[in-house]
């Protein structure tokens, strides 16, 4: 399958280029054709489960998808065990690592590490690593992982401590000759894989040295990392990834999704298998999302919500025009943390709008889905090329700019208290669903950023312990470029929050669904709501461009931050 690709340019111009005006029709007509059992408008306590399937349904949508992409064409021809130690690819389905490590061997023991630097702390910050809804959320995924190995034949060990310390001493007591995981990008994931191979390195000492009567000749188990987290298959960029230009078109085939036997049993013999931890035994405080999106962890469920989308609800072809919106499940795909969490392959997402382009139709919107696909592989690319500048002050371009890390002003805008409903509507979102759209995070970035002046990676940071999609490469991609420290010089991406208020919120459905007590107020006064919200903790950069909401700001001056009070 060949199609021409457009990098995104590194001119986020292309998201102004895409700009849709987001008008109440087209609201309306989501609501009505797409989700008929949902208001009109969006009650301000709902909770919204994504996806909208019960779970009998789930299974028989995951059931047939596994038997569409079941094959039993494949030889196994290896001998003895081989590890498939699974990261952000919790998924069954198009899973190389999975495949590979089948072929190779006999047995196939799959393997989970909870690894405890993932609940400590951010780098510079101190917030947690992972926030609780994101560990319900894996504890999810991982819950499905087990099941689908079950069905075919095998099982998922569970294990808590550093992969570099737990993998060598299974591939020891297993005789393990291959670990097989998925390649990652980011210094941190980097230093994890550079550990475990050098443990398993010392793996092959320690059993030479033990039994002298060996060969020398004798391997160590090795690691063997797969590429398999992209829409685009690295070794097929027409470029490498050093040269990545920042605009570029061209021909780029995409590898067709793995087909992986009925049965890959048996595993080895384990005692114990090991249970899936709670969000308490990871020491953390369970969250319930009360309000909000809901979404389900696991491959079961994302294959759900892919047939959700596109073929039970058709929204796929009205993506174009509804992917802006801020409010409920239906205005975008969703798919982000299944893809960040490796539950849904890229692949598959492209195979079934393939699907739907043949069965039913193709427009710009199908086509937008696999651009927005495009731009996710380009983050993940680019952050082979600047390595750890996408995580530093200036960025990948190195700017000297001055920015405070004023704590009490940071938290008005974490807690979602700016006196601004836009970004406090957004920001209370993140914090009790572990989602924002698109439009909401690039308008609270630019808000932090531009409007308060405050250091980037301060919210990157608070993204990275919140979302539930958190991925380093978009989510450090995506800030750098709103930061203005990405690799484009450009543009300055100032979003003004009046005008985005009037163009994506017009009747200010989703800031009331946020903040209640703007529920009471005219629809065209909730974005607006001078005296009857609290005060606004600092003015924006380039004031107001609406008469409605010429407001008072507890902090005078530009950029003044807290430090008056
Ligand atoms: C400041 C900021 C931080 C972000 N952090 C993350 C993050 O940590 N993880 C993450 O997956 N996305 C991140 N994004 C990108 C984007 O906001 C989300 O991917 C999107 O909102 C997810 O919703 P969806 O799946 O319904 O998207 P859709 O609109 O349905 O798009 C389909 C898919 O395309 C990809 N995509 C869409 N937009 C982008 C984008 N701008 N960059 C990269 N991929 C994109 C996602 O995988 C998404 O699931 C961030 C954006 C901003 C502005
Ligand atoms: N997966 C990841 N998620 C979040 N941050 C990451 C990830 N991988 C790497 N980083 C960040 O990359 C940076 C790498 O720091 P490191 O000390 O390894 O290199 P460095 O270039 O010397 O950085 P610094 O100069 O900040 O110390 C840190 O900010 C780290 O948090």
């Amino acid at each position: 399958m060949a199609v021409n690709i457009i990098l995104p340019p590194s001119s986020l111009s292309l998201w102004h280029t895409k700009k849709l005006i987001y008008s109440t029709q087209i609201r309306f007509r989501i609501m009505s054709s797409a989700s008929k059992s949902q208001p009109q408008s969006v009650a301000s306590s709902a909770v919204y489960q994504v996806p909208g399937l019960d779970s009998h349904e789930m299974d028989s949508t995951a059931d047939k998808t596994f038997e569409r992409y079941s094959s039993n064409t494949a030889k196994r021809n290896g001998k003895g065990v081989s590890i498939v130690w699974f990261r952000n690819d919790l998924r069954v389905l198009d899973n190389e690592a999975l495949f590979k490590a089948w072929v190779s061997s006999q047995a196939v023991l799959p393997v989970y590490c909870i690894d405890p630097r993932l609940f400590q702390t951010t780098y510079y910050f101190g917030f947690p690593k992972t926030g609780a809804l994101r560990a319900q959320f894996i504890i999810e995924c991982l819950a499905d992982l087990k099941k689908k190995l079950m069905k075919k034949g095998l099982n998922l060990l569970i294990q808590h401590g550093k992969p570099e310390d737990i993998l060598p001493s299974l591939a020891k007591a297993f005789g393990a000759h291959t670990v097989y995981a998925h390649k990652e990008t980011c210094s941190e994931e980097l230093q994890v894989e550079r550990s475990v191979a050098r443990g398993l390195r010392q793996v092959e000492l320690s059993r030479a040295q033990g039994n002298s009567s060996r060969s020398s000749s004798t391997h160590s188990p090795k690691l063997q990392l797969i590429w398999g987290s992209t829409l685009y298959h690295l070794d097929d960029l027409p470029f490498s990834v050093g040269s990545l230009p920042d605009s570029v078109e061209a021909k780029c085939t995409i590898r067709g999704c793995i087909r992986l036997p009925t049965s890959l049993g048996p595993p080895p013999s384990v005692d114990d298998w090991g249970i899936i931890p709670s969000v308490e035994q990871l020491g953390l405080h369970s969250e319930k999302v009360v309000k909000g999106m809901r979404f389900l962890g696991g491959e079961t469920a994302a294959l759900s919500r892919v047939t959700e989308y596109f073929w039970n609800k058709d929204l796929l072809k009205i993506y174009k025009e509804t992917r802006n919106g801020m409010l409920g499940p239906d205005y975008s795909t969703k798919f982000s943390p299944w893809l960040a969490s490796g539950s849904l392959s890229p692949r598959f997402i492209y195979e079934e709008v393939k699907r739907y382009e043949k069965e039913r139709l193709a427009n710009d919107s199908t086509y937008w889905v696999l651009f927005e696909l495009i731009w996710r592989d380009y983050f993940r690319f680019i952050s082979i090329k600047y390595g750890n500048s996408f995580f530093h002050l200036g960025g990948p371009r190195k700017v000297e700019k001055r920015w405070h890390q004023d704590q009490k002003l940071f938290e008005t805008w974490r807690n979602g208290c700016t006196g601004y409903p836009l970004i406090d509507a957004n920001m209370k979102e993140l914090s009790a669903s572990g989602f924002m759209s698109n439009r909401g995070r690039q308008i609270v970035c630019s808000f932090l950023v531009r409007d308060m002046g405050i250091d980037w990676r301060m919210g990157a940071e608070w993204f990275e312990t919140c979302l539930l999609d958190y991925d380093p490469c978009s989510n450090y991609g995506n800030w750098t470029y709103g930061a203005g420290v990405g690799n484009d010089p450009r543009e300055d991406r100032y979003f003004s929050i009046p005008k985005q208020a009037q163009t994506y919120d017009p009747d200010g459905e989703h800031v009331a669904f946020w903040v209640p007590e703007l529920l009471t107020l005219p629809k065209e006064r909730r974005n607006f709501p001078g005296k009857s919200y609290i005060e606004q903790v600092v003015p924006l950069k380039f004031g107001s461009s609406n008469k409605h909401h010429s407001q008072r700001s507890k902090y005078g001056g530009r950029h003044s931050g807290l430090r008056n009070r």
